[in-house]
């Protein structure tokens, strides 16, 4: 286990299940639908390869990139949207991907963005729902795991654009982000990753 995570909360296994079941689901939901995957950047980018290659309807796949947490463990408040998708969606079913739902206020943004251009239908899909208070309540048609309000990173969650590439969920620990330790860096040695 990576030394700046104190607990593994879902493992490669547990995810790959859930992807399997995920994929079984959306497949017959949209099965003769024209379907587009909309994938949040940068987060949702393991869940949505894994996810798409479980799916066995016709689909497209593009990609939205929406950002408010910057280097922080807490949302700013200001969802900025800085690449849009291709073209217009009011001939497809979109099924937006997301790696997890927090504050809700990165979905809110989007769902009313996305409204406003007449998709077929709208649906989503989270990795990771979050036991919180919402400053936004969202409803997700399709949800891998029930998470603790911790902070966490892998499998695309990041921490400082960091720890992406773990292939695990885990929680980090609080001492990496209150500031007493410092965020994996690129001179690790072999023992520490
Ligand atoms: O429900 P919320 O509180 O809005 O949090 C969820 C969003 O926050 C994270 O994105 P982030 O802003 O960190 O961008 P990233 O995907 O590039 O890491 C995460 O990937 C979700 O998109
Ligand atoms: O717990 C989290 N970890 C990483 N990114 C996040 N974005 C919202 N919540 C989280
Ligand atoms: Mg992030």
């Amino acid at each position: 286990m990576h030394k700046d995570i104190c607990e593994i909360l879902i493992s490669e296994e547990q995810i790959r299940t859930k992807v399997a079941e995920l994929g079984q689901q959306i497949s017959e939901h949209y099965q003769g639908k024209n379907l587009l995957l909309l994938g949040t950047l940068k987060g949702a980018v393991p869940f949505i390869a894994d996810l798409a290659r479980a799916i066995h309807v016709p689909l497209e796949l593009d990609y939205m990139a929406v950002a408010s947490y910057g280097d922080s463990t807490v949302s700013s408040g200001i969802v900025r949207i800085t690449k849009d998708l291709e073209g217009p969606i009011d001939h497809k079913h979109v099924l937006i991907i997301e790696d997890i739902i927090d504050s809700g206020l990165t979905l809110h943004y989007l769902i009313d963005l996305l409204r406003r251009r007449n998709p077929l239908s709208l649906r989503i899909c989270a990795l990771l729902t979050k036991d919180r208070k919402r400053l936004q309540e969202i409803e997700c048609d399709y949800v891998g795991f029930h998470i603790p309000d911790r902070f966490v990173v892998g499998y695309g969650l990041d921490y400082a654009q960091r720890y992406r590439n773990l292939p695990y969920v885990g929680i980090l620990k609080p001492s990496v982000y209150e500031g007493s330790q410092k965020p994996q860096t690129e001179h690790q040695s072999p023992a520490e990753r």
